[in-house]
């Protein structure tokens, strides 16, 4: 294929919620909708990630613009591409900037499936029909405030409860927590907030019988992890540390980790995260699908990953009414009795709402 125009949209959109992590509060998710043409006029569609504030990774939705317009978009603009994977070794001379590159790896990817006569599911190789989902809370203003919400997501049917825990806001919650809901599948996400200095802390979360804890010490550690894991007896699972299959392969052979949550767009696209998936596979290590508050195309990509086969735990990718007023996609994505429907249709298998889209645009650029 040859990609002939490419269309980038700016848009806004308000959370119906804050999203309140140790980093701070979120409401407003700025990001880039990227429809990528090839010579017959098949379009594949991409939604970038990164904040506006560089908390998580060191993206921001202006460095991904930089990056998309400036480095990304001139590397792929009237080249021939005859399969997805090759993105990735195209876009391997520019460090790093994974999310850039994500959003405009997926939009191949479901342009690729859609050429093809495929679901993105099929295409990437997945086998479930259905996936099982999780819910991640936010920091709540209060205990009371937080088990009322974790009670009516068990209600709604979502299978894992993953709070956000940081010094000052963890033992005694999560002891609460447990009281309240004896046997849920519960996990606490600390998104770096804790050093070595803190294992006394740590290790009584052992008391508690959580799934996981995620990414307890810093962004960029694996070696301070392993000490941790070798004391622990939860399962350490990391996020922002994995930033590829080479960091995944370090981390398991040290036994920093075991489980990994992957993000498509923290580990530079789909291509990649499969790559992690099958070694992870291969060395008995289960993987679930992370978010980042995605909007129904980000959302339709996590999806499509989630039905291949080591994705063998609830990943956060809830349903579009969770987050939003009115999602960008048709239909919106469902979650019944706490499963998602893997779409059979070509490429995301959603639509497009160009009329919401509309809506929440704040300017447009087209390449060709
Ligand atoms: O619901 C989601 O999309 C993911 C929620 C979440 O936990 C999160 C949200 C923003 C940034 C980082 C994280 C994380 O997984 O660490
Ligand atoms: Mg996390």
């Amino acid at each position: 294929m040859i990609i002939k125009k490419i269309t980038m949209r700016h848009l806004k959109m308000t959370m119906k919620n804050p999203f309140v992590t140790s980093f701070g509060s979120m409401q407003e998710k700025e990001f880039f909708l990227l429809e990528v043409f090839d010579e017959n006029g098949n379009s594949g569609w991409g939604e970038s990630a990164a904040f506006q504030a560089p908390w998580y990774t060191e993206e921001t939705v202006q460095t991904t613009l930089h990056m998309i317009r400036d480095f990304l978009i001139p590397l792929v603009l009237n080249k021939e591409i005859s399969h997805p994977d090759e993105v990735s070794e195209i876009f391997a001379p520019i460090r790093k900037n994974n999310m850039a590159k994500a959003a405009v790896e997926v939009a191949i990817w479901d342009l690729y499936a859609k050429r093809t006569n495929q679901s993105l599911s099929q295409a990437l190789g997945g086998v479930t029909e259905k996936i099982e989902v999780g819910i991640s809370i936010g920091i709540q203003t209060t205990t009371e405030k937080l088990l009322e919400v974790v009670s009516n997501y068990i209600q709604e049917g979502y299978k894992r409860i993953k709070v956000k825990i940081k010094p000052g806001y963890d033992i005694e919650m999560i002891q609460k927590l447990r009281e309240a809901f004896p046997s849920i599948p519960l996990m606490a996400d600390a998104n770096s907030s804790y050093t070595l200095e803190d294992f006394e802390l740590l290790k009584k979360l052992d008391d508690y019988e959580l799934m996981m804890i995620e990414q307890p010490l810093a962004n960029d550690d694996i070696v301070d992890h392993a000490k941790l894991q070798k004391q622990l007896n939860t399962p350490i699972c990391l996020d922002e540390s994995i930033l590829s299959v080479a960091d995944a392969r370090n981390a398991i052979e040290l036994g920093s980790t075991k489980v990994i949550n992957i993000k498509i767009a923290r580990v530079g696209g789909l291509t990649e995260a499969k790559k992690i998936h099958d070694l992870c596979m291969e060395k008995g290590v289960p993987v679930w699908c992370g978010g980042m508050l995605e909007a129904g195309i980000g959302r339709a990509h996590n999806i499509a990953l989630t039905s291949l086969p080591n994705f063998t735990l609830p990943g956060d990718t809830a349903g579009s009414s969770h987050y939003w007023e009115e999602d960008i996609i048709s239909p919106e994505i469902v979650v019944v009795n706490g499963y998602i429907e893997v779409p059979k249709g070509n490429g995301i298998g959603y639509e497009p709402n160009m009329k919401v889209i509309q809506r929440y645009l704040l300017d447009t650029i087209v390449f060709e």
